[in-house]
């Protein structure tokens, strides 16, 4: 049985772009992951410990028949991959991949959370993922997404991240 997936991928040390592709390549890897849609990439200033530098964030879609715990166990594989050191709270990483949502479950484990208990908060979850899937409902919210971005403080941080040529770098990944 396929499961409908989005995740969050955020970098923001040393080559931020090169820690965002290297993820989706690692997920791309995975035969049992098929990628839907990966959202244009997007500057944001950091929310929550402030004294960083800016990330690079985008969404990705996926298909798969992991279940929802084997998924978060890939994310968590590919950070380890991709040489990420757990160190302060909210604080720099070259990658941090999060899982968003998994179909329309409510999933509350010692290990996971979903939908994400943060994303309705966060700007640079919720532009990405309006972009990619913009009539999307999330599991008993009484409200459209795009009135929630509506609340949320921190948007103006949140800027499209091009390349000079005006094109963004994962236009050829996607399917
Ligand atoms: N939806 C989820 N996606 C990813 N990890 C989750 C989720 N829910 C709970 N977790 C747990 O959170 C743990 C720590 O995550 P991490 O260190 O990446 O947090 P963070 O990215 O710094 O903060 P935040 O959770 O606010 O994004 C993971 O090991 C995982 O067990
Ligand atoms: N702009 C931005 N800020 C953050 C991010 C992130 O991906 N982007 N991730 C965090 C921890 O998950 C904390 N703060």
């Amino acid at each position: 049985m396929k499961s409908v997936a989005y995740l969050s991928l955020g970098s923001n040390l040393d080559d931020r772009l090169s820690y965002l592709k290297g993820a989706i390549e690692e997920l791309h890897k995975d035969e049992r992951i098929s990628i839907n849609n990966v959202s244009s990439i997007y500057e944001t200033e950091p929310v929550g410990y402030t004294n960083q530098g800016n990330f690079l964030n985008i969404v990705v879609k996926l298909e798969t028949d992991y279940e929802a715990e084997q998924l978060l166990r890939k994310c968590l594989q590919i950070e380890l991959e991709l040489g990420r050191e757990r160190k302060i709270r909210w604080g720099p990483r070259t990658i941090d991949l999060d899982i968003l949502l998994y179909n329309q479950d409510n999933i509350e484990t010692d290990n996971l959370s979903v939908p994400h208990p943060r994303m309705h908060e966060r700007a640079f979850v919720i532009i990405p993922l309006l972009e990619i899937e913009p009539n999307i409902e999330l599991p008993a919210m009484g409200l459209p997404l795009q009135k929630v971005l509506d609340h949320i403080p921190d948007k103006e941080g949140v800027r499209l991240w091009k390349r000079k040529d005006g094109e963004d770098e994962f236009a050829h990944l996607e399917s």
